[in-house]
């Protein structure tokens, strides 16, 4: 009986690395434009890379506060189903972004405490998905992908108006459990699947995957 679970692998950047993802079952890959991020890739490299990518696997463009200038270059150049805001923008950068580029946006809110939870409602009728993540500590380099996880407990009984994915700190071993925590139907992963920053690692993909479904 499938579990209806959708899983996203954030941060690939090798045709290996894709091929992965689709034979483990993922239903997204993310590609990082973000050029501090050991997982960034060139507008050439995600071309490449999501022209490996088969049909049935969302193929999400990852952003951090980007002006129209990268965003154009990155859907000109790109196949994609879905753009990823990873930064600071506002609801109505939300709706911009939408209109202009006529994909489903994916807005990423990063949660440390309850304080945090009120402001994801702003975006429940902008954006098209929400991605719940981890609040970067303080002064962190990246604003995602640092493999935080926060309190689960946080979200018991939360329910928003569109489709929303957990992220932050999932590994094969935790993923079962953040799901039963949260009610999650869609987790993210980027570091917990990985060897080394920036390297994803085949085998704890596939474990991710059956964890998460099982
Ligand atoms: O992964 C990155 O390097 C990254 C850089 C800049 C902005 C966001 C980034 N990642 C966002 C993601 O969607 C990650 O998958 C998510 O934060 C979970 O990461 P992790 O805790 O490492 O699994």
């Amino acid at each position: 009986m499938p579990s209806g679970i959708r899983v996203k692998i954030c941060g690939l950047s090798t045709v290996e690395d894709v091929r992965a993802v689709a034979d483990a079952g993922a239903r997204y890959v993310g590609f990082v434009f973000f050029a501090k991020s050991p997982r960034n890739v060139t507008i050439e490299q995600a071309r490449e890379l999501a022209l490996e990518v088969p049909l049935g696997v969302a193929k999400v463009a990852l952003t951090v506060n980007a002006d129209n200038a990268l965003l154009d270059a990155i859907t000109e150049a790109v196949p994609l189903d879905m753009i990823q805001l990873h930064g600071s923008e506002s609801p109505e950068r939300v709706a911009e972004v939408k209109e202009r580029y006529g994909l489903p946006v994916m807005k990423a809110l990063g949660v440390a405490d309850a304080e945090d939870l009120p402001k994801i409602a702003d975006y429940e009728t902008v954006a098209d998905q929400l991605l719940i993540d981890a609040k970067p500590p303080k002064g962190a380099d990246l604003p995602g992908g640092n493999g935080l996880a926060f309190d689960w407990r946080l979200l018991e009984g939360r329910e928003w108006a569109v489709p929303w994915m957990l992220a932050g700190g999932l590994h094969p071993e935790n993923v079962a459990e953040a799901i039963a925590r949260t009610g999650a139907r869609q987790v993210d992963v980027s570091s917990g699947v990985e060897s080394a920053p920036g390297v994803k690692d085949a085998a704890k993909i596939t474990a991710f995957v059956q964890a998460a479904l099982a």
